[in-house]
């Protein structure tokens, strides 16, 4: 582990910098093909599509174009450290889209003196996209740039770190709380965060069925309460009548705690004090709330996941956005609704409990998986995510409306080479 710095840097600096490049999808061989690439043949898929808005999914890539969007003010856990210092993730994210589910992306890092500055500058470029992916944007800006966004463009625009983590949260929390013989409404929940992901994951689940009353959650301040005044409207929704302030005082007898807050913010000793068979999901990136050795070793009888690669049940957002998006493209979704989302809930989850093919157990080394306490969630390279996300999100952008295009002849897609 401690060549991880020394190999992660080197991945990304060689052998040429950064992990994506455009590709060319047309012959470019000859004069001909260049008078029909650039001047003069250019011209007339230009007239078309000044004729017909339309024809720009016609003619360029803009329906499999994703722009993948951050300003770098919550950057995974580690904060608020500017556009630019988000390029990694951004161009990571371009490399799951691409990868997983065969989407191109461009990252753009935004350099914004406020959340309408930068509300402008997406809705100024928009059109070049078939959807927008806001990322590590952080809370309480997020919600106002994104509710603006969805208003103002007519393709999709989804902020990752609220609804992609609320997704996959959600599919795994329904198989943890079910492996744990408990219910999702008698559930006692911490949730330590309570910015982007946070209020998007519990405003989930409490539409699955947890109860708004059972939920404890705490920001930097501790627990959010009604007696506190200094409490935005997103916060708001969650504070309680309680005497609990501090996470001891919230983790006595929870059934589950989720954290999407910071590195290490959970102690042995907070997860000692929760109810049997604890479901905790310890989401920040890079480095998790507590980690899976510390609470293995706390509590025998944790249902452990993290947000990482590297650990059994990884509760991350790639396993949603590449798919509903790749859904939503394909019938030019005008919106991904709470229809979609649920659908790509339920897809995810129920994927979990199909028997693992070989080439998973390979990729991890050989370990054998099966629907069980280690293995709550597919995993990402899980080639039926692709067969199985998009085709019920398709089907749920159809049936509730968004849809500008029928159900794909092509579906359901057997792999990232079926999308064309
Ligand atoms: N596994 C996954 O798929 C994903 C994981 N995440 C993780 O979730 C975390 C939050 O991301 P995001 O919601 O986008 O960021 P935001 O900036 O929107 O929210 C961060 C939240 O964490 C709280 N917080 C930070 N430090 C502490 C602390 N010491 N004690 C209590 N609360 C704290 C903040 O409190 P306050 O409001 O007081 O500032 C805030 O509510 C990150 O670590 C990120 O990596 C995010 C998306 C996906
Ligand atoms: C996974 C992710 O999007 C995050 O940690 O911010
Ligand atoms: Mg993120």
């Amino acid at each position: 582990m401690s060549d991880l710095r020394t190999d992660a840097l080197e991945y990304h600096a060689s052998p040429r910098p950064g992990k994506l490049s455009v590709e060319l999808t047309k012959p470019t061989a000859t004069a001909r093909d260049l008078a029909l690439a650039y001047s003069p043949g250019v011209a007339e898929p230009v007239r078309e599509i000044a004729k017909d808005l339309d024809n720009a999914y016609k003619y360029t890539g803009k329906g499999n174009l994703v722009a993948v969007i951050s300003d770098g003010t919550a950057i995974l856990g580690l904060g608020n450290l500017g556009p630019l210092a988000s390029k990694p993730v951004m161009e990571g994210k371009g490399v799951l889209f691409k990868r997983f589910a065969g989407v191109d992306v461009f990252d753009i890092e935004v350099e914004s003196e406020s959340p309408q500055a930068f509300i402008d500058t997406v809705k100024r470029i928009s059109c070049t996209f078939g959807g927008i992916n806001l990322e590590d944007i952080k809370a309480p800006e997020c919600f106002e740039i994104e509710r603006a966004l969805i208003e103002q463009c007519d393709i999709p625009v989804f902020h990752d770190d609220q609804h992609g983590t609320a997704i996959v949260t959600a599919a795994a929390m329904i198989n943890a709380l079910e492996l744990a013989d408990k219910k999702l409404e008698d559930a006692k929940i911490v949730c330590l965060g309570a910015g982007a992901a946070a209020v998007a994951c519990m405003k989930l689940l409490v539409s699955l069925g947890a109860t708004i009353e059972n939920i404890s959650m705490l920001d930097r301040k501790g627990v959010i309460h009604a007696g506190r005044d200094d409490l935005n409207e997103h916060k708001a929704i969650f504070a309680s009548e309680t005497d609990k302030r501090t996470l001891a005082d919230a983790m006595k007898g929870a059934d589950v705690f989720v954290g999407l807050s910071g590195p290490n913010l959970l102690q042995p000793a907070e997860l000692k004090l929760m109810a049997e068979n604890p479901v905790v999901f310890a989401c920040s990136n890079p480095d998790p709330e507590i980690s899976p050795e510390l609470a293995h070793a706390a509590r025998p009888d944790v249902i452990m996941a993290t947000g990482r690669s590297d650990y059994p049940n990884q509760v991350n957002n790639v396993l949603c956005f590449p798919f509903i998006f790749r859904g939503a493209l394909d019938v030019r979704a005008s919106r991904i609704n709470d229809e979609m989302k649920m659908a790509a809930v339920h897809a995810i989850r129920e994927l979990a409990k199909e028997p693992v093919p070989a080439y998973i157990t390979e990729a991890y080394g050989g370990l054998e998986m099966e629907f069980g306490r280690e293995y709550i969630i597919p995993k990402p390279m899980d080639v039926r995510l692709i067969e199985k996300v998009p085709a019920a999100v398709a089907k749920a952008a159809i049936d509730s409306g968004v849809a500008r295009l029928p159900y794909p002849a092509h579906y359901p897609l057997k792999s990232v080479e079926d999308c064309f």
